[in-house]
């Protein structure tokens, strides 16, 4: 005979009459293993339960609700990722979690329908806790940040629904992007000249590091003056710092104890933080920084933020200006050079983007004529994007949503449009989604559609657009294009950028030759880091090193 009981000193034990047999511990241990079974068995049965007949199908965790978190905490965007590949006949599906529920939008549609949805389905309510982990504000910041968030029209407005209009505006088509542009595209030459002048020999670089040493130290000039902190102080070595801050986002999201969780991250924000708020507390703003940043830090302080703050939020605006477009930079290029063919097609369209000073010293760049007479340069960039990026554009449920007439969405849950599911999808890209077609964006056809949601044309003037896959006779939903994510939350630097980094990728291929470092030869492309939380465009698995030649060592003027 046996029996459960607690003993306090050795805990749970079995307690016997002293005349167990083996019988009798197979039957306890039988006994176990069927209460544990049964309370598993439960668990499971829990989270499939769903909240409501309509409610997307769930997939289960074999851990019952913990496990999805597990999962992407081990394996980043990759996880739900490889679930969403794996059930591609399920256009929504639901991921239970502790105490809520994760709905996954994988096909372009259902994406576009969360986007009209922005009055119940929306990224706001979400910013200010994520916004308070990353940049670490203080309290009264973020009781700003939560003022009137989503307003109304006509209701009062917070300092996000102002920052967003502002930005948006700002960074539309128009003579203020024109402007920013050229200003980027001349800082970035200046910064090539200067790297051409001094090089003699060829230089052995690891090619991401070498790009966004040009993008950091470009962006920060351009937005924030030449005496900015990053290029002015190099002894506090800002540039590492902000570096050290982007690769510990995961783990300053997390928000446990992060001085000593996310260390580097921390310290680099900090850095940062106290660098931009001692340099915008001595510089005249009107004459120092560019007008953009002239409007936001106006509008923080109009909002009742100290300047220590709104300069603490400057770190999240240099993150949105550089990350994305150095990654992506640096996927260009290297896909071009990896390519002899392609990298001559390139040169060639470029050759009617550039023409020769009058003195033959310097090669003048038309960046209109990049934008406009080099398509196939245009399409690298957009099959980059498509395969560097695997981002979410995550909604908060605020009521509950009918989505598209059919699908349920429990309020308090979330809503996340799967990007990296979408770009690697054979039935929206053909069955080549998972390969580099340098020509896939010249074979798509655009039309003039306006969805603003799609973005393929990233940048060309036009928003959105339905492209006709030619080969395959069939169209790629607008929506389905997730680089720059999609609705009220549409990445408005995707003009901008588009411009940006047409431009360098163009004074690159022109200025130099790349081989690869050990001993010259094509140079490999590796496979992405997706095991990360996909916050911007992936970087390598691994450092592409490449031994850089200058090519033409004349001076490159952008007009
Ligand atoms: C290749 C370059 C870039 C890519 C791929 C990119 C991508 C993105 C993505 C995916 C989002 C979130 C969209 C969503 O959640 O639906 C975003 C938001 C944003 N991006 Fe970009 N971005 C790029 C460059 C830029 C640049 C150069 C700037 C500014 C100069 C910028 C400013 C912003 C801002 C301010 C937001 C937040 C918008 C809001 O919700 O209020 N981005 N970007």
């Amino acid at each position: 005979m046996l029996q459960l009981s607690w003993n306090w000193d050795w805990g749970l034990s079995w307690a016997g009459d002293g005349s167990g047999t083996a019988a009798d511990w197979g039957t306890a241990a039988l006994t176990a293993i069927a209460v544990v079974g049964g309370v598993y068995l439960l668990l499971y049965r829990m989270q499939t339960a769903r909240k409501h007949p309509d409610e997307p199908p769930i997939i289960a965790s074999a851990v019952p609700y913990v496990g999805h978190l597990l999962g992407m905490a081990m394996q980043g965007g990759r996880y739900v990722k490889g679930i969403g590949l794996r059930n591609r006949d399920k256009p929504i599906f639901t991921l239970p979690v502790p105490g809520s529920r994760i709905y996954i939008v994988t096909d372009p549609s259902l994406a576009a329908a969360v986007q009209r949805a922005s009055k119940t389905l929306s990224f706001t309510p979400l910013v200010p806790d994520i916004i308070t982990r990353i940049l670490g504000l203080d309290a009264d910041t973020v009781a700003i940040v939560r003022r009137h968030l989503d307003p109304e029209p006509g209701a009062p407005r917070g300092v996000l629904a102002d920052m967003h209009d502002m930005v948006y505006a700002y960074l539309g088509p128009g003579d203020a992007l024109n402007d920013l542009s050229l200003a980027a595209a001349r800082e970035l030459a200046r910064q090539v000249n200067a790297f051409t002048a001094a090089s003699s020999l060829p230089e052995t670089v690891d090619l991401l590091v070498w790009v966004r040493h040009f993008v950091t130290l470009g962006t920060a000039a351009f937005l924030y003056g030449e005496q900015n902190p990053l290029a002015a102080r190099p002894e506090l070595g800002l540039e590492d710092a902000f570096w050290d801050f982007d690769h510990g986002l995961g783990r300053l999201l997390m928000g446990v104890l992060p001085s000593l969780t996310a260390r580097a991250p921390y310290r680099g924000r900090e850095a940062l933080a106290a660098a931009l708020a001692d340099y915008l507390a001595d510089v005249d703003l009107d004459t120092a920084v560019s007008p953009i940043i002239q409007k936001r830090v106006a509008i923080m302080r109009a909002h009742g933020m100290s300047p220590a703050a709104a300069a603490r939020c400057e770190v999240s605006f240099l993150f949105a200006g550089i990350v994305n477009t150095a990654t992506t930079t640096f996927w260009v290029v290297l896909q071009i050079f990896a390519r002899s063919e392609l990298l001559a097609c390139v040169r060639a369209e470029l050759a009617g983007a550039v023409v020769d000073s009058e003195d033959g010293k310097r090669l003048q760049l038309d960046l209109d004529a990049v934008k406009t007479r080099c398509p196939t340069l245009l399409s690298v960039f957009r099959e980059c994007l498509r395969v560097g990026s695997d981002n979410y554009s995550t909604r908060l449920v605020k009521t509950d949503t009918v989505l598209a007439g059919r699908h349920f969405l429990r309020a308090g849950s979330v809503v996340q449009v799967a990007g990296g599911v979408m770009h690697a999808d054979p039935a929206i890209w053909g069955p080549d989604a998972d390969d580099f077609d340098p020509e896939r964006f010249v074979k798509l056809q655009g039309s003039s559609s306006s969805s603003s949601s799609a973005s393929t044309t990233a940048g060309s003037g036009t928003d959105g657009g339905k492209p006709q896959q030619q080969q395959q006779h069939h169209q790629v939903h607008p929506a389905a294009f997730r680089a720059f994510g999609g609705g009220k939350t549409l990445c408005p630097g995707r003009h901008f950028a588009t411009n940006e980094i047409l431009a360098f990728v163009a004074m690159i291929v022109l200025g130099f030759d790349l081989d690869a470092a050990d001993g010259g030869g094509e140079i490999a492309v590796p496979g992405k880091e997706d095991g990360v939380l996909p916050v911007h465009i992936l970087e390598p698995k691994t450092a592409v090193n490449v031994r850089i030649l200058v090519r033409d060592g004349r001076e490159i003027v952008v007009v």
